[in-house]
């Protein structure tokens, strides 16, 4: 198997706040190797965002990042700004939500792609760096004859194919896509999707596709980690946490998604913890169905099974005390309503 692209150990991301620090990502473990998809999913405000754009090095000034991020052989936390900002564009990439707002109204298309060549890939030539723009434009399914245009002369799938584009011409290792096809119908998004898994067997750069469609995670990613109140509460092969979730919020975010078999909509009881004083011991134990004592008191250790990580006391030995159902406020508050 390849090396790792990246690297990610105990990584935690707090925002200040008025009453203490928001503490949205909190101890996250994991790797990505080249040309792998890993989806990250969680309710809002779980922290996914903020995840991204820590690996990218994007945090608000106050916000404070601890741990470890390798990327590509580099210890991504002990560069200075100007080194990573470098890094930034020409080996990580960042595909947003809204293509519009990233996108200058006032620029051209081409002057864009210019501007971000220029900066990131000084050793092309002018000549160079057009070719290697409509080559990705190509690539993307904008015509070489639509170059010169305005963004705003383009539909909203065009846009964010566009901002697809400019992110591949720097021919990134990793790309952190976050929500990209929230804000488009579904016959763009399934574009998108196959743009996508097109890009994965053309260039093979690793990608966090963050979401929350479990129906996009099944489609286009190869492993998903699933996130609860800042951590990684279970991650694997897309197909075995699907199968056989070993964590008990991946099995409600599962239950809580409409098929064609669902007979009743399933939502989960309680609400995310908040992020400045998170509950004791695992954070979803107020509002899981399976929460014991312990879960109520300690950490989960994180545990290797045999497909999938998982933080959860239902995999550990434990003893009769701390094996005792937990009397769950918030599970049978719901439960009466
Ligand atoms: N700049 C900020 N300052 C303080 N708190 C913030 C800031 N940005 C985000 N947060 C808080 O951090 C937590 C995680 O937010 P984040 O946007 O990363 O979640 P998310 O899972 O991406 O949500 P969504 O799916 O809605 O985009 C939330 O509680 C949010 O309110």
């Amino acid at each position: 198997m390849s090396e790792p692209v990246l690297d990610v150990e105990n990584l935690r991301v707090w925002y200040a706040g008025a009453g203490g620090p928001v503490r949205a990502v909190d101890g996250v473990d994991f790797t990505l190797r080249p040309g792998e998809v890993l989806g990250l999913v969680g309710e809002s405000g779980c922290g996914k965002s903020t995840l991204g754009r820590g690996l990218m090095g994007l945090v608000p000034r106050g916000a404070a990042v601890d741990g470890r991020i390798d990327f590509d052989g580099r210890s991504l936390l002990t560069l200075s700004t100007r080194q990573r900002e470098r890094l930034r564009g020409a080996g990580m990439g960042l595909i947003f939500q809204e293509p519009m707002t990233r996108l200058d109204p006032l620029m051209r298309v081409s002057d864009h792609f210019e501007e971000a060549l220029r900066t990131h890939a000084k050793e092309l030539s002018k000549k160079e760096r057009e070719t290697r723009a409509l080559e990705s434009l190509r690539a993307l399914g904008i015509p070489p004859t639509r170059y010169r245009n305005y963004p705003h002369e383009f539909s909203g799938g065009m846009r964010q194919r566009i901002m697809i584009a400019l992110a591949l011409a720097l021919r990134p290792k990793f790309i952190v896509a976050d929500e990209p096809t929230t804000a488009l119908d579904v016959l763009v998004e399934a574009q998108i999707l196959r743009i996508l898994a097109d890009i994965r067997d053309r260039f093979a750069p690793a990608i966090l596709l963050i979401t929350h469609n479990l129906g996009i995670i099944a489609e286009a990613c190869d492993r998903v980690a699933v996130m609860y109140a800042g951590r990684i509460v279970e991650q694997g092969p897309v197909d075995a946490v699907f199968a056989s979730p070993q964590h008990p919020y991946t099995r409600e975010l599962l239950r809580s998604t409409i098929s064609l078999t669902t007979q009743e909509l399933h939502s989960i009881p309680g609400a995310p913890p908040d992020l400045v004083a998170p509950p004791t011991g695992c954070n979803f134990h107020p509002r899981c169905p399976s929460a014991m004592r312990v879960c109520a008191s300690r950490d989960p250790i994180p545990r290797t099974l045999e497909r999938q990580r998982v933080e959860c006391w239902l995999h550990e030995t434990l003893s009769d005390e701390d094996a005792r159902p937990l009397e769950n406020v918030e599970v049978s508050v719901a439960d009466e309503a």
